[in-house]
């Protein structure tokens, strides 16, 4: 194998890179290597030498260094695919180009300093790996049968336009939230259960439950002990997703909705994974942060529900005007034409907050810190909206 002028793999009939989104499950998995299922192909290796070219079969080491320096250019790929979008969250990279590798230099030098440039790169990169590691316990294939025993999924759409209906109020979506990055630990004796069946006697249409547990606190226990406690409202399971398979796992922990990041998922992504959430029943929250993400995201079929957060996920600051700026014009209309929900996300403390967000055009706002922090939450949830909202008729 010495000299090589260059080494290429070539798949069995692979998706394009364009036509595939970056966490496309193949019908057959076969686990040739741990991250990529692109890789999941039977693989044979050509080699040009100087002296022409030859399609030799490979096995062994030379197979595994192929794939390696394969993975590592679909990644590059991937990443140009969704920087194309406007997406500055880069995946995070398997450990560098592989030794020996004689590549394209751009590649090279773009992928020198691995370590996350901002708060949500680092978070998305450490889901990765988490969800790698998950997965190998927990293979789809037995996820797929766990579906059989969760709980029905419920109607978070609905729950949210009756409470809308029923109080003339945006329905609001509570948030059980221990802590996070920007605010650090937001309640010291948090009981999940507790604070959930506080929400539900408040006059929560829906409940927000973080499942991350590295930078929130949370965890998929909190959601499942929620559910199994009889709580009735729609359970929004608050993660970051980058992965098809954690919809699966979502799922069965009894979630009925999921959050997808426009700012982390391309769009072939968000198509994908909004098919799966269709299959499995769950609601998607598809969150936009800007005019860009907005607009990539209205673009998409089959889009109910849009949150716009109103904090920044990569520098943490909070500007409820976004909400309104990007509810204004056109985009409004078209909003309202498709009759999709808009949650108001973030920062929201007070009635004036709510009735500023509520005249920008929102049906629903997902709220956590001003409410979690009180004492009471069913409390907080009344001076959220400056009134008991569980009694309005
Ligand atoms: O605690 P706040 O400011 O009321 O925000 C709640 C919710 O909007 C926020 O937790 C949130 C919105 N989108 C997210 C994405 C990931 C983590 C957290 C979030």
């Amino acid at each position: 194998m010495e000299g090589l002028a260059s080494l290429k793999v070539l798949f069995q009939a692979p998706p394009s890179i364009s036509s595939r989104p970056r966490t496309w499950i193949p019908p057959t998995q076969v686990n040739v290597h741990k991250k990529s299922s692109f890789l999941s192909f039977s693989v044979r290796a050509q080699v040009e030498s100087n002296e022409g070219s030859a399609t030799v079969a490979t096995s062994g080491e030379s197979v595994t260094e192929a794939l390696k320096i394969k993975e590592w250019e679909v990644g590059m790929l991937q990443d140009e695919v969704a920087a194309s979008q406007g997406i500055r969250i880069r995946r995070r990279p398997p450990s560098g180009p592989p030794l020996h590798y004689v590549g394209p230099f751009q590649f090279r030098l773009q992928n020198e300093g691995n370590t996350p440039q901002n708060i949500l790169e680092e978070i998305v990169w450490n889901k990765d790996v988490e969800v790698t590691q998950l997965k190998e316990r927990r293979p789809l294939s037995v996820l797929k049968k766990a579906l059989a025993d969760a709980p029905p999924a419920r109607d978070f759409i609905g729950a949210l336009r009756t409470a809308n209906q029923r109080t003339g109020l945006p329905g609001l979506i509570a948030e059980v939230k221990k802590a996070s990055p920007s605010r650090g630990i937001l309640r010291e004796d948090f009981d999940p259960v507790e604070i959930a069946q506080a929400y539900e006697k408040g006059g929560a249409a829906c409940l927000s439950v973080l499942t991350d547990e590295k930078y929130f606190k949370g965890s998929f226990e909190n959601l499942e002990g929620i559910r199994k406690a009889g709580v009735k409202c729609p359970l929004l399971c608050k993660e970051f997703i980058v992965d098809a398979w954690q919809l699966y796992y979502a799922r069965t922990k009894g979630a009925d909705a999921v959050l997808l990041i426009a700012a982390v998922l391309p769009d072939l992504d968000i198509k994908y994974m909004i098919k799966i959430c269709k299959l499995l029943g769950l609601t998607a929250l598809v969150e936009v942060h800007d005019e860009r993400e907005f607009d990539r995201v209205l673009a998409i079929e089959g889009i109910e529900l849009i949150g716009i957060n109103n904090r920044n996920l990569e520098t943490f600051e909070v500007d409820i005007g976004i909400t309104k700026k990007l509810l204004e014009g056109q985009r409004g209309n078209i909003i309202r034409e498709k009759d999709i929900i808009i949650v108001g996300e973030s920062g929201l403390f007070t009635p004036e907050d709510i009735a500023y967000v509520q005249e920008a055009g929102v049906k629903a706002v997902l709220v956590g810190e001003s409410i979690v922090k009180q004492s009471d939450p069913g409390k907080g949830i009344s001076n959220l909206f400056g009134k008991d909202i569980s009694e309005l008729k």
